[in-house]
């Protein structure tokens, strides 16, 4: 089984264009201003033209209103929504219905009980996302705060099995993580970043291998007397 691997929060050219080559399946651009990874309206548009038809784009919204959802839909044409705010079930519904733009609802998993409570988004979400809830600092951003919750309780529960697991992934744990939880998607922020907001190729290309459990290629001599070092 191959895992599907979202890189979320890419706002430049460099690291989008990393993230396709290291086979990435989903690129996440934010809309949240408060976030180092917020991107406008304008740059998504941009980042939208390079990625279109080579990877999934999701826009990444917080509770946002239609006017917002309508200029994204309308600029940037994403394959899917994130909604990461306190969307309820009937709110999902309605966004997917005016917007017809697929849906990934995240669910903060504090319990058990909160993946139990997340089969409420079955019906309308296409994936459902469960991520760490962020810390209890009045500043803390809704998501890529780095951190886990019990992958256990996913191998518990057994939710649909088309769920992504978020939430404190980075390329040492993520295999663990999905042998844990069962997971056949997986999503990651700041565990691909060498400061919050600026990703890192390499630790991308990590993540990616690990994840599909691909190794790294050994170029052979002779290979790489014709086409130089690939590293
Ligand atoms: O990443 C952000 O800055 C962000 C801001 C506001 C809402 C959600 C946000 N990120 C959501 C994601 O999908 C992250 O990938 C997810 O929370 C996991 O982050 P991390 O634990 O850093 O890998």
């Amino acid at each position: 089984m191959t895992v599907s691997v979202k890189i979320c929060g890419l706002s430049t050219e460099d690291t989008l264009e990393a993230a396709i080559c290291a086979g990435t399946d989903y690129a996440g651009l934010v809309f949240f201003p408060k976030s180092p990874r917020n991107v406008s309206v304008d740059r998504a548009a941009e980042l939208a033209t390079l990625a279109r038809g080579r990877i999934a784009i999701v826009a990444l919204t917080v509770d946002a209103d239609d006017a917002l959802l309508e200029a994204i839909k309308t600029r940037v044409a994403p394959d899917f929504f994130q909604l990461h705010g306190r969307e309820s079930a009937e709110r999902v519904a309605e966004i997917r219905r005016r917007f017809g733009t697929r849906i990934i609802k995240a669910v903060k998993v504090g319990s058990l009980d909160d993946i139990e409570a997340s089969r409420v988004f079955e019906p309308t979400a296409d994936i459902v996302l469960f991520d760490a809830p962020p810390p209890r600092a009045p500043d803390a951003l809704p998501g890529g705060n780095g951190i886990s919750f019990d992958w256990t309780w996913l191998a518990k529960a057994q939710p649909r099995p088309d769920f992504m697991l978020s939430g404190g992934l980075d390329p040492d744990n993520v295999r663990l993580a999905i042998a844990t939880s069962c997971a056949r998607s997986v999503d990651v922020s700041s565990g691909v970043e060498r400061a919050p907001g600026v990703k890192d190729p390499d630790l991308i290309a990590r993540f990616v291998r690990a994840a599909k459990h691909l190794e790294p290629v050994a170029a052979t001599a002779a290979e790489e007397d014709r086409h130089g070092p690939h590293r």
